[in-house]
């Protein structure tokens, strides 16, 4: 059989609504239609052809991306398409490109931080592309560390103008993407210092290059960092580095919106957190999240297609060898994979849901979110980067020696995704953050405060320290109300015993630096908790499609219980379940994995077979 035929057989196979599936994935029959039209729109247009990206030189690469960009804008205004439909296109284009930066940081900043006054002034600039913004926070020496930016924007009261200036090699911005080459402004962050007194770090909109000949202007000096990781992949971005010599920009560029300084050089703290000058991440780990899935699903994919159609060892009588996707051990490192992507999508869309509520609430001076919404988009951008990263490195070696060529599509993709787990937050910093809301929460146990949404099972902290896994046959570890119970009691385990580790050390800083991992993976089982969750409160709802809902459970299963057989350490050692619940729960994992290939082996497969054609990878 030629491979395209092993995979008809496997598609013919399929026992559920393959149609419906596909809603489920994309979110909505209209997010469906919108998602595939989008697709052929990108896949039958040259201008948009990716088959060459890893030999074109770096020079090459970028003026490719400038011209797909330019095209892709041309498309966008012609066919008059909406927002969402535009970025299904970047999505399809698939390279990365300074107007991620425009549209995903530059824009979002402006309408988070800035006042009405300054949205109206910069926004239909920017919404044009008349002007083209970048993110400039990060420094040479100072990434993680916001409140440790150098930059720095003094308030000059004779002019009415803030002078922005580069005190120090250190101080450059380092990495902002769409800096380097295209930018004409940046959002920047710099302390703010007036009369002397330093306010902390600011946004402020700085012009970097001339709109008549895209020179930079006086005082700016700016360039590309130079080559990253891989071929092709992030290369096509123009990360760059900027520093500042005594320029001026006028006093309403600073974004007014949490803070402000008056004519006179008065500052004035708004009546909102100051966090909200970090609204612009909070935005984007959002958004990272909701494509997890989608690098994810693309990996699995082509893991999927070359284990159906590769075959190794066992011919019999001369007959064919098996197919790699019959080996269990294949199907242990494969379907978890898989099983993730579906988790990261639910929990994605979950996420949105969230943000989109908090960003009502402040709107309506409703503060009272912030603080999960953090911990919830810090901790899932942590643990779904982290988790896509190595899942695509995995599917690499499931594709043995062809995984490793260009062609496969995975080390491009790898290349692409992997700055993930450091953008927007190392992810090990993210944790951290997480952990401090977790001490928190821990603390006020007791106080009266009601834990709610995802720390209310906090709140049953003491059932859920000393409950019993009720587990005694393999088959009980399929019911969700079991695996959500051993889930929170491990999350409150692990949480518990570091707030009471914390306590023996005086100095609470201190405690927290000691107990920095346990700290960190007491996040992890946090988030886990919190997927595994959602993943259940989807299959709660309505879902139509002959045998679609019995696949979503199948994958659930698949999904916590591989999550449960990895960190089998922290269940048992938190006393939450037995050894032996341990051993049942991978041994109704390993069932599961035949199961679904007894009773039809292509099940799973198929899943991921359909989403080849959504997702246009270079596959196999
Ligand atoms: C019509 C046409 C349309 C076209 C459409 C085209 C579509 C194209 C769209 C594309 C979109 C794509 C999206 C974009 C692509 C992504 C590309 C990525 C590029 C990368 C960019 C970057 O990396 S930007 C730089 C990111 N940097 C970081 O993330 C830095 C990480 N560090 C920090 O966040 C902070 O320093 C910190 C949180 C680690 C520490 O902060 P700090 O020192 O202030 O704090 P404390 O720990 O003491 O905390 C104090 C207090 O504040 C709370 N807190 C901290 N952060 C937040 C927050 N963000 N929100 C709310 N609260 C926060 C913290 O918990 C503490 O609370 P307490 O209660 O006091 O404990
Ligand atoms: C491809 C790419 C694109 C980017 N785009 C932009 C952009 O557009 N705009 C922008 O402003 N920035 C951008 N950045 C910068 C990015 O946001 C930072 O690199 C990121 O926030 C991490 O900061 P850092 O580099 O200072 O890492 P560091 O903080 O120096 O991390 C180094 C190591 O130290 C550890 N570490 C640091 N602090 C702690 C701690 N408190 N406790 C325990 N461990 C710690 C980390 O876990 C990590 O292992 C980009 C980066 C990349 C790679």
């Amino acid at each position: 059989m030629e491979a395209l035929d092993y995979h008809a057989e496997e598609r013919r196979k399929a026992e559920f609504d393959v149609e419906e599936m596909k809603i489920v994935w994309a979110g909505s029959r209209q997010a469906y239609e919108i998602s595939d039209r989008v697709a052929r729109l990108v896949a039958s247009d040259p201008v948009f052809r990716k088959d060459n990206r890893t030999m074109l030189s770096r020079k090459d690469l970028f003026k490719d991306t400038l011209r797909k960009a330019a095209h892709a804008w041309k498309r966008i205004i012609e066919l008059r398409l909406s927002e969402e439909e535009a970025s299904k296109l970047r999505f399809f284009v698939d390279q990365p490109v300074f107007t991620d930066l425009h549209w995903g940081m530059f824009i979002p900043a402006i309408k988070g931080q800035g006042n009405e006054e300054q949205q109206q002034k910069w926004l239909p600039m920017a919404y044009k592309m008349q002007i083209i913004g970048c993110y400039a926070q990060t420094e040479l020496g100072h990434g993680s560390n916001v409140q440790g930016l150098e930059t720095t924007a003094t308030f000059d009261p004779e002019t009415d103008e803030f002078v922005i200036h580069s005190p120090t090699l250190t101080s450059s911005k380092w990495w902002p993407g769409g800096l380097g080459k295209v930018s004409t402004h940046a959002l920047i962050y710099a302390r703010l210092i007036t009369d002397g007194q330093d306010h902390g770090v600011h946004g402020f909109i700085v012009q970097l290059r001339s709109l008549d000949d895209h020179l930079p202007l006086p005082g700016i000096t700016v360039g590309d960092i130079g080559m990253k990781f891989g071929s092709g992949a992030y290369n096509s971005m123009d990360n760059g580095v900027l520093r500042f010599d005594h320029v001026r920009i006028l006093r309403d560029q600073m974004l007014m919106g949490v803070s402000q300084v008056t004519r006179e050089g008065k500052f004035m703290q708004s009546d909102v957190p100051r966090q909200l000058v970090y609204g612009t991440m909070v935005y984007v780990r959002q958004k990272i999240v909701a494509d997890a899935s989608c690098a994810l699903s693309r990996a699995v994919c082509i893991a999927t297609r070359y284990s159906v159609v590769r075959r190794q060892f066992g011919s019999h009588n001369g007959g064919p060898e098996t197919q790699v996707i019959d080996y269990k051990t294949q199907q242990s490192r494969l379907f978890p994979l898989l099983a993730s992507a579906y988790a990261f999508r639910f929990v994605g869309e979950w996420l949105k849901w969230l943000y989109t509520d908090v960003t009502q609430r402040l709107q309506a001076s409703d503060f009272s979110t912030l603080p999960e919404v953090h911990a919830c988009t810090a901790g899932l951008k942590s643990v779904t980067t982290s988790a896509t990263a190595d899942a695509i490195e995995e599917c690499r070696k499931l594709c043995g020696g062809h995984g490793y060529l260009s062609s496969s599509g995975l080390p491009e993709l790898f290349a692409v995704y992997v700055p993930a787990c450091t953008y927007e937050g190392d992810n090990v910093v993210l944790l951290l953050q997480v952990a401090r809301f977790l001490m928190k929460t821990v603390s006020q146990l007791g106080s009266g405060k009601k834990p709610v949404g995802t720390i209310a099972y906090m709140g049953r902290s003491e059932h859920l320290l000393q409950c019993r896994c009720e587990v005694e046959r393999a088959e009980d570890w399929l019911k969700p109300n079991v695996i959500l119970e051993a889930f929170e009691a491990r999350a409150a385990r692990m949480s518990v015993t570091c707030a009471k580790n914390l306590n023996n050390f005086a100095n609470q800083e201190e405690g927290f630096a000691q107990l920095a991992t346990d700290l960190a993976e007491a996040a992890v089982a946090h988030v886990q908790l919190i997927i595994v969750s959602k993943f259940i409160e989807k299959l709660q709802q309505d879902i139509p499609g002959k045998g679609v809902k019995r696949q979503l459970e199948i994958l659930f299963n698949v999904y916590a219980l591989s999550l449960l057989h990895k960190h089998l350490g922290d269940f048992v050692a938190s006393g939450c379940i037995t050894p032996k619940q341990g051993a049942l729960a991978n041994e109704q994992l390993r069932l599961l994995y035949s199961q679904v290939h007894f009773d039809n082996p292509s099940l799973l497969l198929y899943m991921v077979l359909l989403l080849e054609r959504l997702l246009q990878s270079t596959s196999f």
